[in-house]
């Protein structure tokens, strides 16, 4: 298993090149098995789970190829890759394959849209709380489908003459299951209205797809998603949109190391909130022609208050980064985590490092530390892993970050961009 040495004290200086988003990518390779045309995806990053998604497709009948190219002089290895489902093979995603990462799970729509059926494991992901799939369940009832679980599997079935338009209000705002009504509602007989839909970008950039596929929707980005359905959909050529996640992360990793970065092929009014908090935290931020300028020089790190949120608000998958460089900040700050109900198991590894962090159920005091300290830390999921790196960036000495396989899933060449502004940061292949 490899792992990544860092040692920490050097400011970040220089330019990162911001990849394709992962959670607008999945989605979008989903979608290619809506339609028996090819779908062309441009922007794609390389990491585990778009790979393992490649192999779930693969097994639905999903024919993939891939042309890889370097890009400008910023050579971040960007792909073009082509998704053809000619027919659908097995309309089965079993167990070993969909327990690995969440999204795989939304083959589901689909399936069911395409097929009338779909058989599909219990999804995986990140451990961060339970992550229940009642929503998908009941918004696809409300399309006509019977919804059965059985065995750690769902078995979905289409109405005889296939999925019936609906209006449809989530309960609860869900990024996953919005994806999946809104692909399964584009090939139904009759309008779908989904209420309380997410308006995350990602789902923008897979309507914005979708409809060059030939599928009739509008509102996304709003509550209210409308989408009149079609007997078909043909394919399409569409660029991933930039990862905000990873544009975060780095524009974090800027503030709490000093220094001054660009981020490059990015757009900073997809993190307006998370842009707020770091301009607060003392962070200097201003757009650049084709994405951002981060910058810190000479003032510390303020304590800010952040409070996660479905988008518009400040996200959760830049919670743990946020933390990271909060322990660093000069007084006292909070950060409130409302989406998922165990997503800090960063806390006990930060504190590895000289963190002060205490909870108190789903808010975290840090009390900011002048000098933290390298030590060994174990990755525990995605984004916490980073938030890892964040910290040993500043940490005086050697900190050495294990099961690094978590950041692969979400981090495309994060040694590589973080090497080339200055930061000492090495893979250690085991
Ligand atoms: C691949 C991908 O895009 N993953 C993102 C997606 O995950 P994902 O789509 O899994 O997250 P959701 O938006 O669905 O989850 C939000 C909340 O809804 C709950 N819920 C969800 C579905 C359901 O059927 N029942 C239910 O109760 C979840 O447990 C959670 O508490 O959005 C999350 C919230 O922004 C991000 O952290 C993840 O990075
Ligand atoms: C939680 C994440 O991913 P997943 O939903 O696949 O677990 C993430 O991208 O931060």
């Amino acid at each position: 298993m490899d792992r990544i040495r860092i040692v920490g004290g050097n400011r970040l200086n220089g330019t990162i090149p911001i990849s394709g988003a992962k959670n607008a990518a999945l989605p979008l390779m989903i979608a290619s098995l809506l339609t028996s045309d090819t779908l062309t995806l441009e922007n794609v990053p390389h990491l585990a789970d778009v790979e393992q998604l490649m192999r779930i497709l693969g097994n639905h009948g999903v024919d993939i190829s891939v042309n890889g190219r370097r890009e400008r002089q910023s050579e971040v290895y960007s792909r073009t890759i082509h998704f053809t489902c000619r027919t659908i093979v097995d309309t089965t995603a079993p167990y070993d394959l969909v327990s690995k990462m969440r999204a795989s799970f939304w083959v589901i729509g689909p399936l069911l849209a395409r097929e009338g059926k779909a058989r599909v494991s219990l999804p995986g992901g990140c451990a961060i709380g339970t992550r229940p799939v009642d929503l998908f369940i009941e918004s696809l009832q409300a399309l006509g489908a019977d919804m059965e679980i059985d065995g750690g599997y769902i078995n979905a079935t289409a109405p005889k003459g296939g999925l019936v338009g609906a209006s449809y209000t989530f309960p609860k705002v869900s990024v996953g299951a919005t994806h999946v009504l809104m692909m399964a509602a584009t090939l139904a007989r009759g309008t779908t209205v989904i209420g309380n839909a997410a308006r995350e970008p990602e789902v923008v950039d897979l309507a914005t797809c979708l409809n060059s596929m030939g599928a009739r929707i509008t509102g996304a980005g709003t509550s209210t998603i409308t989408i009149e359905g079609v007997s078909s959909l043909s394919g399409a050529r569409h660029r991933v949109l930039p990862d905000r996640i990873e544009t975060g992360t780095y524009a974090m990793a800027v503030a709490m190391t000093g220094g001054d970065v660009i981020l490059e092929d990015t757009d900073i009014h997809l993190l307006d909130n998370a842009v707020e908090a770091l301009r607060r935290a003392g962070a200097t931020i201003e757009p650049v022609e084709r994405g951002f300028r981060v910058a810190r020089n000479g003032n510390g790190i303020k304590p800010v208050d952040v409070v996660t949120e479905p988008y518009p608000g400040f996200p959760t998958d830049l919670q743990a980064q946020f933390m990271g460089l909060m322990t660093r900040a000069e007084g006292v700050s909070h950060v409130t985590e409302t989406i998922f109900e165990n997503r800090f198991m960063h806390v006990q590894e930060l504190a590895r490092l000289g963190a002060k962090i205490s909870l108190s159920g789903q808010t975290a005091r840090i009390e900011g530390v002048e000098q933290l300290r390298g030590a060994p830390v174990m990755a525990t999921d995605l984004r916490a892993s980073v938030s890892l790196v964040i910290a040993g960036l500043a940490a005086e000495g050697e900190t050495m970050v294990s099961r690094v396989y978590h950041l692969d899933r979400g981090f495309e060449r994060l040694e590589e961009k973080l090497t080339r502004c200055g930061a000492i940061v090495e893979r250690i292949r085991d």
